[in-house]
């Protein structure tokens, strides 16, 4: 039996999910309140399905596991919880099209001006939620799987971006692409690496960190010069990574951005409120 009150506490809960092309980000919202997040792999098929219909029970073998303790730090909803997505991976998107109670976050529900039809959702959202968190302008640098720059002038109207491989897609297409490179971890990279190496390893390091340094840095002194009021925001898995190498380089630059993961839940925090 549910109690009049945790009933109430449900009633009010819904999920969001962001697909990003690494992997899954979710949050649990109570109204307008973000309670947590957490990221998953992306989730199997089955699975799916079965949190679609309600069903919270995983049969693994002969053995019956719960679906909400194996994927998702909650207690097992009694049903569907409400599920927002923003995805930009439409194969991962498809595979949730049967959840009972699901609702996909589209472009046009972002109130940016000037948005081209092919732009991420990712992007629009973080922009969006970056702006209404800390007001405009301002430039979102996303360091995820693609590394972007997205920004919004004080009109809400998009500025424009960038696109470019994500610290983990760099290493992975050298140590793929090539005959002799190796595949760089990047928990091998405690510190700077030389700036001058003396061996693969570190050439590969050095090579993409003082370069992605070196591009952040370009595009928000530029972003600077263009509205030196602006704000400038950092999302993303290897946000803190970066984030500590620009500031061994350049501090003041680094001081000046707001670090901040939950960008896009922000976004769709203010989008479900106005739909929901
Ligand atoms: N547990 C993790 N799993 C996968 N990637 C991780 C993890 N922790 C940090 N990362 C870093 O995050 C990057 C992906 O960023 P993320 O924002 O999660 O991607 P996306 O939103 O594109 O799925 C990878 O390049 C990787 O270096
Ligand atoms: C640039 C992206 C691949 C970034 O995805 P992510 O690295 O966050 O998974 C995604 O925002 C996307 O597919 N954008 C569409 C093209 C555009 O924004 O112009
Ligand atoms: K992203």
């Amino acid at each position: 039996m549910i109690s009049q009150q945790s009933a109430k506490h449900i009633e009010n809960q819904w999920l969001a999910l962001e697909i990003g092309n690494s992997r899954l980000h979710w949050a649990l919202f109570m109204g307008e309140s973000l309670e947590f997040t957490w990221d998953t792999e992306y989730l199997p098929e089955s699975v799916i399905q079965q949190l679609g219909n309600g069903e919270t029970k995983l049969e693994v073998g002969s053995e019956e596991k719960e679906i909400f303790f194996t994927f998702f730090p909650l207690p097992p909803a009694p049903c569907p919880l409400p599920l927002f997505i923003a995805s930009v991976v439409p194969q991962q998107t498809v595979l949730w099209e049967n959840y009972l109670n699901v609702r996909v976050i589209t472009l046009d529900q972002i109130p940016l001006n000037n948005i081209y039809p092919t732009l991420g959702i990712d992007r629009a959202l973080a922009l969006w939620g970056a702006g209404m968190s800390w007001g405009f302008p301002v430039l979102v640098i996303d360091a995820g799987t693609a590394l972007t720059f997205t920004a919004a002038d004080g009109g809400k109207n998009l500025v424009g971006g960038a696109i470019l491989p994500g610290v983990g897609l760099q290493f992975a297409s050298l140590g793929q692409q090539t005959g002799q490179l190796p595949q760089v971890e990047m928990e091998a990279i405690k510190s700077l690496p030389p700036r001058f190496a003396l061996n693969t390893t570190e050439a590969i390091q050095s090579g993409v960190i003082y370069t992605l340094i070196a591009g952040m840095r370009d595009f928000t002194e530029e972003w600077l010069s263009l509205f030196p009021d602006g704000k400038v925001a950092i999302k993303g898995g290897d946000r803190i990574l970066l984030l500590n190498y620009l500031q061994a380089l350049y501090p003041d630059l680094a001081a000046r951005l707001i670090v901040e993961p939950n960008l896009i839940f922000w976004g769709m925090q203010t989008i479900v409120a106005g739909v929901a």
